[in-house]
């Protein structure tokens, strides 16, 4: 997107744990585009990459909701790691730092209250007790201090906070994963959640423009923007966790089985609590996590959406790719990735 959508950009560094073949792609135009493989837990490495940028995305993560890594790892990746990625803004002079934080660090949260299309100013409880939306609550307030931090050579650090509900679109392995257990139950899922249930989701092509957009303005609009959170948000339609996925899968050959629930509520927390403990006594032995689980549960089945037009006050942002367009690029991305 930045290739693509920045006329100014020199020279794009992508700092990641594991570089994938795909950026070779990128090198043939004439942006100078350097991979750095590299640890965001290890300060220097990440000094080491800022230095002498413009502008910082920090949008490296461990996003796990399903018990595959341990609470002190994702911490030490989601907090540490941003500590790291601010520090090296401060040492080095970078100024200008876009943070991709999460709607999780609002909600669900404990309580399962619902966030009926809400904005950045609803008022709503956000208390965690998951490892993921913690460490994420807890970098994006990192995030948030560190605006008007000096940094090297005297000027103010400006940041600012994306988030981002479920992402969809190319590369959303979940829905592959939905899409193949599809297959194999003949070509069909079983209803899990109440229609009724909405669960805010966002195409991917959209939150990469916004983030984008937010490096290009955060110099111009620091004084706007610094400090600030924005949700990223587009067209894509209010709808459950699992009818909202038909909208890809249904014209991949699936169908949605059932108006309601197959299994009522408490069998499917049943389920998913014999899902931890399995995880838990498996653990010596080998890693055990289903998609299934009470925090996972617990998200699909709370209302949690977004209406807001924060995003377009502040720095001008409309969404680049339709809902159509996002549509049809993930049901392409669907059929293709599983071939
Ligand atoms: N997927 C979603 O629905 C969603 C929604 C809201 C916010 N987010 C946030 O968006 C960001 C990207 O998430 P994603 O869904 O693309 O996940 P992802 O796992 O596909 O991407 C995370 C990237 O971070 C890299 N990474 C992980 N640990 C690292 C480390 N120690 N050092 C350097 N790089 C490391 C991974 O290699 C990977 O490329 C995360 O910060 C996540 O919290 C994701
Ligand atoms: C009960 C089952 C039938 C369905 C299980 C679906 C479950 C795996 C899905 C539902 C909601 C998904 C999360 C949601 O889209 C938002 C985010 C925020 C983001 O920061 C990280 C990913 C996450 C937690 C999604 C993970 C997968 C979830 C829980």
């Amino acid at each position: 997107m930045l290739l693509e959508q920045e006329p100014r950009l020199r020279e794009l560094r992508v700092f990641d744990l594991h570089l994938s073949s795909w950026l070779e792609e990128l090198k043939t135009g004439p942006v100078q585009v350097t991979p750095i493989q590299g640890d965001v837990t290890q300060a220097h490495q990440v000094a080491a990459a800022v230095s002498g940028a413009h502008v910082v995305i920090h949008t490296a993560g461990l996003v796990d909701v399903f018990g595959r890594a341990s609470p002190e790892t994702i911490y030490k990746v989601n907090v540490q790691g941003t500590q790291n990625v601010i520090e090296a803004c401060v040492q080095t002079g970078t100024r200008f730092l876009v943070y991709t934080s999460s709607m999780e660090v609002v909600g669900p949260n404990v309580k399962g209250q619902p966030f009926y299309r809400g904005n950045e100013d609803t008022p709503y409880e956000a208390l965690h007790k998951h490892p993921y939306p913690q460490s994420k609550a807890q970098a994006e307030r990192l995030v948030l201090q560190a605006n008007g931090r000096k940094v090297q050579g005297g000027l103010p650090l400006v940041t600012c906070a994306l988030r981002p509900t479920g992402i969809y679109g190319e590369g959303h392995q979940i829905m592959r994963d939905f899409y193949l257990q599809g297959l194999r139950l003949g070509s069909r899922l079983f209803r899990a959640i109440p229609a009724s249930v909405e669960h805010g989701r966002v195409y991917v092509g959209n939150v990469a423009w916004m983030h984008v957009l937010v490096a290009r303005e955060l110099e111009p609009r620091a004084e706007l923007m610094g400090g600030q959170v924005y949700f990223c948000y587009d067209k894509s339609p209010y709808k459950s966790y699992e009818d909202f996925n038909m909208e890809f899968l249904g014209p991949c050959g699936l169908r949605l089985v059932g108006t309601r629930p197959l299994l009522p509520y408490w069998l499917l927390m049943l389920l998913a609590t014999l899902n931890a403990l399995l995880q838990w006594l498996l653990r010596p032995l080998l890693l055990y996590a289903p998609l299934l689980n009470p925090y996972t549960l617990a998200i699909a089945n709370t209302t949690f959406t977004v209406s807001t037009n924060k995003a377009q006050r502040h720095f001008g942002y409309e969404p680049l790719f339709s809902w159509e367009d996002s549509r049809t690029r993930t049901i392409l991305w669907v059929q293709g990735s599983t071939q």
